[in-house]
């Protein structure tokens, strides 16, 4: 586990640290009150996430344990008790991450929270799209401070392309006037596939022209910046859009996922499986649909009770996206199931579809009461022409003839 170094000679402060620090990181926590005891601890470990250090401390009152973190490559968060522009500069320059003003609890909770910030993101990947090296060469330095994963372009169309075959790119950075594309038709272009969930986007120009802004921003960006900017002004954007887009991303994450299951439900399922089956139909390759049925689950909550019958729901859910992983797989509520096979033509998938439920036969569910066991029924279809709604209907149809032949059983729906 990665440690967290939090330095602060005054016993007050440093116990709202550590109250703080224990409640919201979960990293390895090291404590010190004096630059001497740091060092002691810095010399032990390499392995270090982050630090929080006063800027003055007793035998350190020049900020010298700054210098000893930064000098280890330590992303280094300072408090101090002021500060005045000549401050700020200088340790902006030595190449701290941030600055947090001695204020109260608030300004504590602010650099406790932007450890959690850094370890996050570690796992976000920003494009900074500019043709001028040295503000690129900036940014990509700033961003790489705050351990962001930094990719780079120099023209409008190099950074077009960069994010269509780089999925994990989560924030494009992007000035206006670049060669082969500038920057409103770069976001124009990619808001086309990009939604505000999955890609931010903070313009860039040095124009003097004040209608820039909005007209960045109505074009799809999220946010906007004029050259030259501070680096705290370029950190503060960065970080709001960046987690307005998290929050946006786990707002979707909850409106597509089925509450007990943790699968995806109806909604999930209708959106993906209908620009699925249009994809295949557009390109004449094979696509199936099967649904599913717990059978006589009724008794599975008359013998057990609700509780161990949402447990079974919840084995199912997992069987399911264990071995559907590679096809689109959703709860559309009750105890009915659906997937979708791309590229399986009906046969194939009826195959794979009575393996799993002779898996789910020959297998139980470990519940609460012990192991429950249960069977499954499943209808199957396939179309060339037909829309979801009317696949969904058929293998319907062919789900209700499995039932009547008595269950635990797997049919394909007779007309396409
Ligand atoms: N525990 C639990 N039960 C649910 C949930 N949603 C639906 N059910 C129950 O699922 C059962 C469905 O029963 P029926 O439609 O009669 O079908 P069945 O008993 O599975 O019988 P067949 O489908 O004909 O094999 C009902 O008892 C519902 O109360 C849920 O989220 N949790």
């Amino acid at each position: 586990m990665q440690s967290v170094l939090i330095v602060e000679d005054s016993p007050m402060v440093l116990k709202i640290l550590k109250h703080l620090a224990q409640k919201t990181l979960n990293y390895n926590l090291v404590f010190a009150e004096s630059r001497h005891e740091a060092v002691k601890h810095l010399v032990k470990s390499s392995d270090w996430l982050a630090a929080i250090v006063d800027l003055n401390l007793p035998d350190a009152a020049n900020g010298e344990l700054v210098d000893d973190c930064l000098s280890q490559g330590i992303p280094t968060i300072v408090l101090t008790g002021s500060v005045d522009k000549e401050k700020r500069d200088h340790l902006t320059k030595k190449g701290i991450v941030d600055y947090v003003l001695k204020e109260g609890p608030f300004s504590y909770l602010y650099a406790v929270n932007l450890v959690n910030r850094l370890a996050q993101n570690r796992f976000v990947k920003v494009l900074v799209a500019e043709d001028s090296k040295v503000t690129r060469r900036y940014m990509i330095e700033l961003l790489r401070r705050h351990l962001f994963q930094v990719v780079e372009a120099e023209d409008g169309e190099q950074a077009l392309q960069t994010i269509l075959s780089d999925k994990e790119i989560k924030l494009l950075i992007t000035d206006n006037n670049m060669p082969k594309l500038d920057g409103f038709d770069l976001v124009h272009q990619l808001r086309h596939k990009h939604g505000k969930e999955d890609l931010a986007v903070i313009g860039l120009s040095s124009a003097e022209d004040k209608y820039l802004s909005a007209k960045f921003i109505k074009n799809g960006a999220n946010d906007f910046l004029y050259k030259p900017f501070s680096h705290e002004e370029f950190f503060c954007r960065v970080m709001q859009s960046v987690e307005s887009m998290e929050r946006l991303d786990a707002m979707k994450k909850l409106a597509y996922s089925d509450v007990l299951t943790g699968i995806g439900n109806r909604r999930y399922f209708v959106e993906h499986a209908r620009a699925s089956l249009e994809e295949c139909q557009n390109q004449a390759t094979p696509i199936s649909l099967a649904l599913f049925n717990i059978d006589h689950f009724r008794h599975v909550n008359e013998d057990y009770g609700d509780d161990v019958g949402d447990e079974v729901l919840i084995h199912l859910a997992k069987a399911m996206q264990e071995t559907f992983d590679r096809f689109i797989v959703g709860r559309l509520g009750g105890e009915e199931f659906c997937v979708v096979f791309p590229g399986l033509t009906d046969d194939k998938t009826s195959q794979l579809v009575d393996f799993f439920r002779t898996k789910i036969e020959e297998g139980y569910a470990e519940t609460t009461v012990g192991s429950v066991s249960y069977t499954v029924s499943a209808g199957i279809a396939q179309s060339a022409t037909l829309g979801l709604e009317g696949l969904m209907k058929s293998a319907g149809q062919a789900l209700f003839r499995a039932k009547e032949a008595g269950r635990n059983i797997v049919m394909i729906a007779s007309e396409n």
